[in-house]
């Protein structure tokens, strides 16, 4: 693992009133990054939500600012804590904010779009297979660089352990939640998996009838979720065989995110549908492929259930500009 630390690298203050930024994406879900290598940036939902604005501010499904793991813990942020108990190397932090100010446990294309930024820094060094261990709210993940199906460069970050939270009731009866899409004449049977923060995943028969989904209102779930939920809805495409001779499979989704809307991907989102496809083909009692490939609106990922029960989620992430704002 090779890192600067906060001593290392602390970035020089921004003049009052005005923060520097950098503008990166990971298959088109869009953030606003900012190095608060001090720890000391306290952004107010109000601020989160300017930066996010897609006319008044810089425009971004969400706000990741990358700070001094111990700070956070000092802030009395208690996961801080944990994450450094679990890996005392992981000394930076990904605090997540989705668009409308509200805090996230975790965005899987953030963790990815956060090591690129980390690494234009000179933060971290990924080369020859070094690998990233940073903080979030849902604990310590771990990134590599690797080469994509595509031959660009991608990340891939290993996401922990996942769980269905209806247990194996839900995972055997398929479903533990229901939800409504606006033009839908009835609700489906959905699927609940954590991923760290929460989905609902609903599965489609077509790839058309996911084309002409009408995601610009929240989908209704039930039970009503008390902290929100992000909604995947997918359509399985079948399963192919690599050149290696593994069998993968593929599905489609498109997402509506908590605190945001229909974003263009969503990385714990690609897992959840991923897993929850997964576990809807093994129940019919035949083993189903552990990497899938998820097509998102804005791009390619893959998921792999881990042989330890983690998943990992890979995929590109690119910072595109830097500049200088209003606070
Ligand atoms: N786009 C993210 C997820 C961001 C957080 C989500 N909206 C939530 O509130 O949980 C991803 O790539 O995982």
């Amino acid at each position: 693992m090779t890192q600067a630390t906060p001593t290392d690298r602390t970035a020089p203050a921004d003049a009052p009133g005005t923060l520097r930024f950098a503008k990166g994406h990971g298959t088109h879900n869009d953030f606003v990054l900012v190095a608060d290598t001090r720890g000391d940036l306290d952004l107010t939902p109000e601020q989160v939500r300017r930066l996010a604005d897609r006319r008044g501010g810089v425009g971004a499904d969400g706000v990741i600012r990358l700070a001094p793991t111990a700070a956070l813990a000092r802030s009395g942020e208690t996961v801080a804590d944990d994450v450094l108990a679990e890996e005392p190397g992981a000394i930076w932090f990904m605090d997540y904010r989705n668009a409308d100010g509200s805090v996230s446990e975790m965005c899987g294309n953030g963790v990815r779009v956060f090591t690129a930024f980390a690494e234009s820094l000179g933060l971290a060094d990924l080369d020859g297979g070094a690998e990233l261990a940073l903080g979030t709210r849902a604990g310590v993940k771990r990134v590599r660089r690797e080469t994509g199906p595509d031959g660009a460069s991608w990340y891939a970050v290993d996401m922990g352990p996942w769980r269905l939270p209806g247990g194996e009731d839900s995972a055997r009866a398929g479903a533990d939640a229901a939800v409504a899409v606006r033009g839908w004449d009835a609700p489906r049977p959905a699927l609940s998996v954590d991923l760290g923060n929460p989905h609902t995943v609903v599965a489609l028969a077509s790839a058309d009838e996911l084309d002409a989904l009408d995601l610009s209102v929240a989908p209704e779930v039930a039970p009503v979720p008390q902290a929100g939920t992000n909604v995947e809805l997918v359509v399985p495409l079948g399963e192919e065989r690599e050149a290696d001779g593994t069998v993968v499979g593929r599905a489609r989704m498109r997402v509506h995110e908590r605190g945001v809307g229909e974003t263009q991907s969503c990385g714990t989102g690609a897992c959840a549908a991923a897993l929850a496809v997964r576990t809807w083909a093994s129940a019919g009692g035949r083993p189903a492929p552990d990497t899938w490939y998820v097509e998102v609106p804005g791009g390619l990922l893959r998921v792999r259930s881990l042989p330890d029960g983690h998943v990992e989620l890979a995929g590109p992430a690119e910072i595109v500009f830097t500049g200088e704002t209003r606070l």
